[in-house]
């Protein structure tokens, strides 16, 4: 997955990301740290394709996206895996915790597939039986989560992307769900993007890290186009460019990916 020049934001708003440029190689673990509200979660939706950025371009296996969101094309889409910081606001709260583990196999029409394959996934995130049956609001947030990840898994994406997948949850279940990811890319070959604030937790975890200061262009007023801000917001890839200052790296993790 490449990002090359993304200037992103809200609402045609200033830009949160200004020329951000980040690449994560194939089958790379990638850590991304930055204080609180400095756009991570932003530039984590950006490159899962669910949110378009003002002007640059993401690459997922050297193609461009050529969509945002539902538009984007399916093998795309689903070549993306994500989990977001929060399970209650990414969980539809009418669906069993199976139905929300299966539901990207019948959203793309590969529902015959769905009872092995949660089964599968569901016993290796830790979650079985009666469980199974539960709604959101019926489980822990760390049950959610667990199926969360599960959910993110079903479709066998070559890249996954955790935006503070941990971040409200005990020692020891972090710990399982980081080992449930790690086992899924041992297994896959698949890349990850781990956004966050924890350092240990994201040093111990990825090859290497970056700092959300150092893949942006410095503040200058304006925006990535030196336009203002309105100006840039076109909703389009066109202008892209490659910026960005060079990315800094953290020290590579070492073979024991356990948390906590
Ligand atoms: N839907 C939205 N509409 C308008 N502004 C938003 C929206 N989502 C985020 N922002 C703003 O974009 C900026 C970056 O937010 P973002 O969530 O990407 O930061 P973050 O680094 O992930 O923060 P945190 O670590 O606290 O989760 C913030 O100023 C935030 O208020």
């Amino acid at each position: 997955m490449e990002l090359r020049g993304i200037t992103a934001g809200y609402e045609r708003g200033a830009p949160v990301l200004r020329e951000v440029s980040l690449t994560v190689g194939a089958g790379e673990a990638v850590g991304l740290l930055g204080p609180s509200g400095c756009g991570k979660s932003t530039l984590a939706r950006v490159a899962a394709l669910l949110h378009r950025p003002y002007a640059g371009t993401v690459l997922l296996d050297g193609e461009p996206a050529r969509g945002w969101r539902h538009r984007a094309p399916r093998a795309q889409r689903t070549s993306v895996g994500v989990v977001f910081q929060q399970p209650r606001l990414a969980a539809d709260p009418r669906l069993t915790l199976a139905a929300l583990i299966a539901e990207p196999l019948r959203a793309t029409g590969r529902k015959d597939e769905a009872g092995e394959r949660t089964a599968e996934l569901a016993e290796s995130v830790g979650l079985g039986g009666e469980l199974l049956t539960r709604r959101p609001h019926e489980v822990s947030d760390g049950q959610l989560q667990r199926a969360c990840v599960a959910r993110a898994l079903v479709l066998g994406p070559r890249l996954l992307i955790c935006d503070e997948m941990t971040a409200m949850l005990d020692a020891s279940t972090t710990a399982a769900l980081v080992a449930v990811v790690e086992e899924y890319r041992a297994r896959s070959g698949a890349a990850l993007l781990a956004v966050g604030h924890d350092r240990t937790l994201l040093e111990r975890w990825c090859d290497r890290t970056v700092e959300h200061a150092a893949v942006q262009a410095p503040t200058t007023g304006k925006d990535a186009t030196g336009t203002d801000a309105t100006a840039a917001a076109t909703g389009t890839d066109a202008g892209a460019q490659v910026g960005g200052a060079p990315v800094r790296s953290g020290r590579r993790a070492p073979a024991d990916t356990s948390a906590g």
